[in-house]
């Protein structure tokens, strides 16, 4: 299997190299050469598997020869022993044919430990083998980060540094990044919002010299196992309702466009998906350029679901590609004026392709607060707000004979003021996070400038 980049200028690789490296060296994300398929029986069998050996299915044709099947089933079993549902993604029924996908029993209690807790596992195996060691540095608006400190902490081979926009997470969230004690780990609050933690790591990887000095590796959704780990909860929660004998829908509340871009995938490989439907908060910039055919970016507002508080959104780049015909230039250009003005026209044959495949709705404030009101007297389940902007929008964009699945992407308890001001119950951390209000913080405030970020992570990483 080899991975190309979306600019079309960067090296072919295979999949370890993919993984290792982040960023393509021509700026792009590297995608699938060909998306393989699985046939309807191949589907069909998954029906009654374990998580595990369906991830392991959905995953061997991407993989190549990076692992073999005992390694790639060892850090599969290792990855999702930890989580606190035997299930690991399990379906709450919410009304008849809409369901939650509760993607948050895992150690950090969001999505990302899905993919997270996977990729640390294969970073140890490759670093192992090749006598390698890395600098991670991630972009987080809350969860990213803390997911990949807990995948990553303590290890001999890896420094991890995370850059998050300084009072722009929840007081969970930042403890969660600032409170592990390990040497190897280095929180960041950086002077912005997230697009401007995302924008200087985007640049510490174009900046080859320190790139290669310094060994950095990305496991943002710029890092391509991020989004394929993601792809294998769309098949065991649609197997689960009837797929691939019924078709279902899926809505996900979107910001850097990572998990939603896995159920494209998921569709791609075979799974019957009626609809994908972008959901998005007031940072709607996504929704805007779907409705409009024009991206442009107007400024983050901070909202109570912070952790898609996100105008640049990176994995829209793998979306365009698709709808651009796989055309790297006409990507590359795209992205050029992205950075020169702030936004860019879809092409009309680009934006119908985008049209086909997804649909989109926007949130407000107050919408996502009544939403998780009236979700708790209904059935009594708390959402946290991201979520909640998820069922809102699926409610509108759900045809009532298709199952709709909406992704729950963080536990509420990461969010606990919005859920208090919303149902008046304060939901409480699982009981192994009890203490996480009274450990130490430790966490460094850095400025917005590429120089100084630099200098500090080469002062700081172990040589
Ligand atoms: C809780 C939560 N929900 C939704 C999202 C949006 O996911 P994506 O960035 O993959 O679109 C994020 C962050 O990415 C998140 O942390
Ligand atoms: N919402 C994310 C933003 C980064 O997304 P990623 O999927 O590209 O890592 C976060 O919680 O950090």
């Amino acid at each position: 299997m080899r991975y190309i980049s979306t600019r079309g200028e960067a090296p072919v690789l295979g999949f370890g190299e993919a993984m290792l490296t982040g960023l393509a060296r021509d700026g792009g994300l590297y995608v699938p050469e060909t998306i393989p398929t699985l046939l309807v029986d191949e589907i069909r069998a998954l029906g009654g598997l374990s998580y595990e050996e369906t991830a392991f299915r959905v995953m061997r044709p991407f993989v190549g020869d990076a692992f073999s099947d005992d390694e790639f089933r060892t850090a599969i079993a290792k990855a999702y022993q930890g989580f606190g549902h035997t299930a690991r993604a399990p379906l709450v029924q919410l009304a008849p044919n809409h369901f939650l996908l509760e993607l948050f029993h895992g150690p950090t209690l969001a999505f990302k430990d899905f993919a997270m807790q996977l990729i640390g596992q294969l970073f140890q195996i490759a670093l192992k083998r090749e006598g390698r060691r890395v600098t991670i540095v991630g972009a987080t608006s809350g969860d990213t980060g803390s997911a990949a400190i807990e995948a990553f902490r303590g290890l001999d081979n890896v420094d991890v540094f995370i850059l998050f926009p300084e009072g722009r997470v929840s007081e969970v969230q930042r403890r969660q990044m600032t409170t592990p004690s390990e040497a190897n780990v280095h929180a960041l609050a950086l002077k912005g919002d997230f697009d401007d933690c995302q924008a200087r790591l985007k640049d510490m990887f174009n900046h080859f010299e320190f790139r290669d000095a310094v060994g950095l590796a990305g496991v943002n959704s710029i890092n391509w196992a991020r989004v394929l780990a993601q792809v294998v909860y769309y098949f065991t929660s649609a197997v689960s309702l009837g797929a691939p004998d019924r078709t279902v829908s899926f809505t996900v509340p979107t910001g850097n466009f990572g998990d939603i871009f896995a159920g494209y995938i998921a569709k791609r490989m075979g799974l019957p998906i009626d609809n994908l439907v972008i959901a998005t908060n007031q940072n709607d910039i996504l929704h805007r350029c779907l409705t409009r055919g024009r991206y442009q970016m107007d400024g983050v507002k901070p909202s109570i679901s912070p952790s898609m508080d996100i105008q640049i959104s990176s994995n829209f780049e793998r979306a365009l590609f698709d709808a651009y015909g796989r055309d790297g230039k006409a990507v590359s250009a795209l992205m050029a004026e992205m950075k020169e003005t702030g936004g860019f026209t879809v092409s009309q044959g680009a934006i119908q392709a985008l049209r086909d495949l997804f649909a989109s709705g926007r949130v407000s404030e107050e919408e996502t607060l009544a939403t998780i009101t009236a979700m708790h007297k209904a059935t009594g389940e708390l959402l946290c707000p991201h979520t909640a902007v998820g069922v809102a929008v699926a409610d509108v964009n759900r045809d009532r004979n298709v199952p709709m699945i909406t992704l729950a992407t963080a536990h509420p308890a990461k969010f606990p003021d919005a859920v208090e001001k919303a149902t008046g119950q304060r939901p409480g951390l699982p009981e192994r996070m009890g203490d996480l209000f009274s450990r130490p913080e430790r966490v460094t405030s850095v400025p917005n400038d590429l120089a100084a970020l630099e200098a500090l992570v080469h002062e700081r990483r172990k040589a």
